[in-house]
């Protein structure tokens, strides 16, 4: 049957797998489909020039396994022979990996579809729940996760197989709902004149919430780091930074809510990233599921549909790991973003 939509189902072992993101690369190694990662120490992205010489020197000169694939997971749109990542320097070349560091075969793919692969993946001992609801198996669920940007994919299930869908769903657009919100959204940080989801829900948009929240209440703003923020709202120091996590989860329910009813997600909303997992007790409070099931006409609905936070630690190299044992059970197209030798 000729497709435009490659799913490939044959990966050779060992398999290096990778998460590429801004900051941080993390790398391990599968050396058949039984056996469990080989894990690398996690590698700055800023310590080396190049991908392949941090491939080279974090992976290849520590282990005699030699790869004979490599699946990477990359923050950036992936077209073409170079695939530019969008916050750090790096160029990907697969052909170039392909002639240098020995490998087969190379699939590069999205690092919210590997998020994905995780949601649809990983055990419940991985899966903090946050609320009510029950995962309605083989429905469509979302993961969201705020970090440098705000990420989003969905998962869609068909023919016993699970289809990630990766998008630029952080780019939607906030609007306020609350007396509050009337005061605040004044003072957000725009981009070309629009609140974004992503505005207010990453690190940089936590800062965004943080200032207008001092501003509103006339006071010098005390903290300069998200991780000052979260710091202070976990010792109760600062009460703008304890209104500024309040909020910030209040969005955060209402985006992963909107999201939910995009998708129908009744296999439930995964929040991924390291931001969810320092503000675990502040999504137990009442206000993140209020506002992810503040959802009228369907709010019946957003009470029946689970939320977890995601606490592995390497959940996107855990999503490549189950992708890459059993590819068969997931639809990754593999067109344009798979190289041969
Ligand atoms: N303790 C903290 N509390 C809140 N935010 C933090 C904390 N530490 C770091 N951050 C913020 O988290 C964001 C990075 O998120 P995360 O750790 O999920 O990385 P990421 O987006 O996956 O990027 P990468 O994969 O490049 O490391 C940054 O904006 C950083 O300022």
């Amino acid at each position: 049957m000729p497709t435009s939509y490659e799913i490939d189902h044959t990966i050779a072992f060992p398999v290096l797998i990778g998460d590429i993101g801004g900051t941080n690369a993390r790398f391990a190694i599968l050396s058949d489909a039984y056996a469990e990662p080989k894990e690398f120490p996690i590698l700055a992205t800023a310590d080396f020039s190049t991908i392949d010489e941090a491939i080279q020197t974090g992976v290849l000169d520590k282990t005699s396994l030699q790869p004979r694939s490599a699946i990477l997971a990359v923050a950036g749109p992936i077209k073409g022979d170079e695939i530019d990542l969008t916050n750090c320097d790096w160029v990907i070349r697969p052909k170039v990996m392909i002639s240098d560091l020995g490998f087969e075969n190379v699939v590069v793919i999205n690092d919210f579809e590997a998020q994905g692969l995780a949601a649809a993946s990983l055990g419940q001992e991985y899966l903090k729940k946050v609320g009510g609801g029950e995962i309605r198996p083989s429905t469509s669920r979302v993961v969201v996760g705020p970090g440098t940007g705000l990420g989003v994919s969905g998962l869609v299930h068909a023919r016993h197989t699970w289809f990630p869908v990766p998008g630029e769903g952080g780019h939607v657009d906030m609007g306020p709902r609350s007396k509050r919100d009337y005061e605040l959204f004044p003072l957000y940080e725009t981009i070309e004149g629009r609140v974004s989801a992503e505005q207010l829900l990453c690190g940089r948009g936590m800062m965004n919430i943080y200032r207008a929240v001092c501003k509103a209440n006339g006071v010098k703003p005390a903290a300069k780091t998200p991780a000052e923020v979260t710091a202070h709202w976990a010792d109760g120091s600062d009460p703008a930074a304890v209104e500024t996590i309040e909020l910030f989860v209040t969005y955060l329910g209402r985006v992963a809510g909107d999201l939910a009813l995009v998708f129908m997600a009744r296999g439930g909303v995964y929040l991924a990233g390291g931001i969810v997992q320092k503000i675990l007790p502040a999504l137990n409070q009442p206000r993140f599921r209020e506002a992810f099931e503040d959802k009228a006409p369907h709010s019946q609905i957003l009470k029946t549909i689970p939320t977890f936070v995601i606490t592995h630690p390497l959940a996107a190299l855990s999503g490549l790991a189950a992708y890459a044992r059993t590819p068969v059970r997931f639809g990754v197209a593999t067109e344009g973003r798979r190289w041969k030798a």
